[in-house]
């Protein structure tokens, strides 16, 4: 592996097949070891999602990752490159190359959106014109499915969805080859959170990102992650496919993809799998079975 970048074809884009490499990770609060030997290699060109139990340390591996947080041992390479202990100059040709929306967005409450997207872009390209400046943060906002009148307003005047969607507009900024997200979908109706999730997977295969997902979504883990990293006892336990994961013993693992709401979201998707073929009369008769809560059981 490592860092192929061509500087005579235009955009330089990593070529390697991980552009998320962490080995040996540890990290601690005081006495508190949330990471302990975790090691995880993200795929290029994949969605992945990351569970596990609240506080086993989701977000902090994604600091850890984007160089927020740290380490107390181990290895976190980007793009080939180690990132722990990188001057702040030579992480520089890193950290233009990802974009993260934060739970909750993070909006600068007294900016725009279109201001909030102008951020970064004033950050790491300070020479560009206004009027440059004002025309790509227009078209992030427009990417990100929100209306073009929300370059002028406020955080405070969007709802709940379209402040993720600008949080996202501005995570896409600088045309970024890796997406962080945490927790997109928390808070969102179950419609915006799949109107988000197929934003998502629209924006992977267009732009061609590398997604890092941190969700508790079941339904987002169905339907759009190509593999899914499981946090458990200070480590990843196991990353695979969905189906490959409800296979595996672990009681965290059972009890999440095989509980009652993880058989919902399977059920769910199912269902929206034999929609696409609604003509054919065997996928009509399934969809209506499949549409009735079984009777006596639960109906999370
Ligand atoms: N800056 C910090 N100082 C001390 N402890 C911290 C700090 N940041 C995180 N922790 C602790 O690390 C652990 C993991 O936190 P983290 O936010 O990564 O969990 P998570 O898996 O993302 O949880 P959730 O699903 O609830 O968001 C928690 O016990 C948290 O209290």
């Amino acid at each position: 592996m490592g860092e192929e970048r061509d500087t005579a074809t235009g955009p330089q884009r990593f070529r390697g097949d991980y552009p998320i490499v962490v080995e040996g990770l540890e990290n601690r609060f005081g006495d508190h070891v949330v990471h302990q030997d975790l090691d995880l290699k993200v795929r290029r060109g994949e969605i992945l999602g990351v569970v596990g139990g609240s506080g086993t340390g989701k977000s902090v591996l994604m600091r850890s990752i984007i160089g927020l947080q740290p380490p107390s041992a181990g290895d976190v390479q980007v793009f080939g490159k180690s990132i722990i202990d990188a001057e702040p100059d030579e992480a520089i040709g890193v950290r233009d190359r990802w974009g993260v929306l934060f739970q909750g967005g993070a909006l600068f409450s007294t900016l725009t959106v279109g201001e909030n997207v102008e951020v970064p872009l004033k950050q790491f390209y300070p020479d560009i014109s206004d009027e440059l400046r004002h025309e790509i943060a227009r078209y992030k906002v427009l990417l990100s499915g929100l209306p073009e009148d929300a370059v002028n307003k406020f955080p405070s005047e969007l709802s709940g969805g379209m402040k993720k969607r600008a949080g996202l507009a501005r995570a896409l900024a600088l045309d970024p080859e890796l997406l962080f997200l945490d927790e997109p979908t928390a808070g969102l109706d179950p419609i915006g959170a799949a109107a988000f999730d197929n934003l998502t997977r629209e924006l992977k295969e267009t732009l061609g990102l590398t997604v890092f997902l941190i969700t508790h979504d079941l339904d987002t883990l169905h339907e759009i992650c190509d593999r899914v990293a499981v946090l458990a006892d200070k480590r990843v336990i196991a990353v695979d496919t969905v189906p490959k994961l409800m296979e595996l013993d672990h009681p965290w693992i059972q009890e999440y993809f095989n509980g009652p709401r993880g058989r919902a979201a399977l059920t769910a998707q199912a269902l929206d799998e034999l929609r696409k073929h609604m003509d054919m009369p065997v996928a009509a008769h399934a969809v209506k079975a499949l549409d009735k809560p079984p009777a006596g059981k639960d109906k999370a």
